[in-house]
């Protein structure tokens, strides 16, 4: 049966991020995604123009006809737009793992854009707290990991994008301790959208039944091609190319 993961991000109607960009990379791993909206932005492929939450209420009401239909393989966790959607969306993972245990959550912390426009209401650390201590595997960059600090009992994969040099160093960590780390060629450009794709790509290798280590192995390789082979809209910041191209030879 194809997996389902359960998604709880926010809408970027430009296409490159949040909610579109995690049905495409959960697609392309084919498993099936399951789309619950947190908040609405305005955004392009450089900036967050603006950014509005659903009202607490939906995410229940969104999640419920999904919990009582589909069974969940895993759930990716975006932006949550403000606490009480945290809260919310905490309440939906709590009853999920009462029926499985180890469900895989997969936390991509984001505190703001890559410009530093903020996506969500009010303070983001604040509202991820009950979500970090839900997380299965959380995915900070490093301006991310220095705010959030070590969180135990939970695995992280620290994205080293933030630094510089010609290798991308990725750091899996248990309870603070380094596991593996994944070094990547770094690529020429920016990108938006990269943080959803690992994360959603992530969550849907664990869907399909693979261990935590080949799941990292196969999401940032995923993730690294889909930067590889990204296209622009406009200037600035490129998009991942998440859906392989069909070859008519
Ligand atoms: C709705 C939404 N969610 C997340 C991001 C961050 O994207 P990135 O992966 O580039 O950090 C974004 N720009 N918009």
């Amino acid at each position: 049966m194809t997996p389902c993961v359960l998604v709880f991000a926010g809408l970027d109607p430009g296409g490159g991020a949040g909610l579109a960009a995690d049905i495409l990379a959960i697609a392309a791993q084919g498993a099936h995604p399951l789309p619950v909206a947190t908040a609405i932005t305005a955004q392009d492929n450089n900036r967050v123009h603006a950014a509005s939450p659903v009202d607490a209420d939906w995410i229940a009401r969104q999640a419920a006809p999904l919990l009582a239909a589909f069974d969940i393989g895993a759930v990716k966790l975006g932006i949550p737009g403000n606490a009480a959607n945290a809260a919310a969306i905490a309440d939906v993972i709590r009853t999920l793992r009462a029926r499985r245990p180890t469900l895989p959550v997969v936390l991509d912390p984001v505190l703001a854009s890559g410009y530093g426009d903020a996506l969500g209401q009010g303070d983001a650390i604040k509202a991820l707290r009950e979500l970090l201590a839900l997380a299965t595997i959380v995915l900070p960059n490093l301006p991310e990991h220095k705010a959030l600090g070590e969180i135990h009992g939970t695995q992280m994969l620290v994205t080293g994008g933030h630094a510089a040099g010609d290798t991308v160093v990725n750091r899996w960590l248990l309870d603070g301790v380094e596991a593996r780390a994944w070094h990547w060629p770094r690529l020429p450009h920016g990108y938006h959208g990269s943080g959803c794709t690992l994360a959603a790509a992530l969550a849907a290798r664990l869907a399909l039944g693979e261990r935590m280590e080949a799941a990292l192995d196969a999401a940032q390789a995923y993730t690294h091609h889909t930067l590889a082979q990204s296209y622009a809209l406009a200037p600035g910041q490129r998009i991942p190319r998440r859906l392989l191209q069909l070859t008519t030879s």
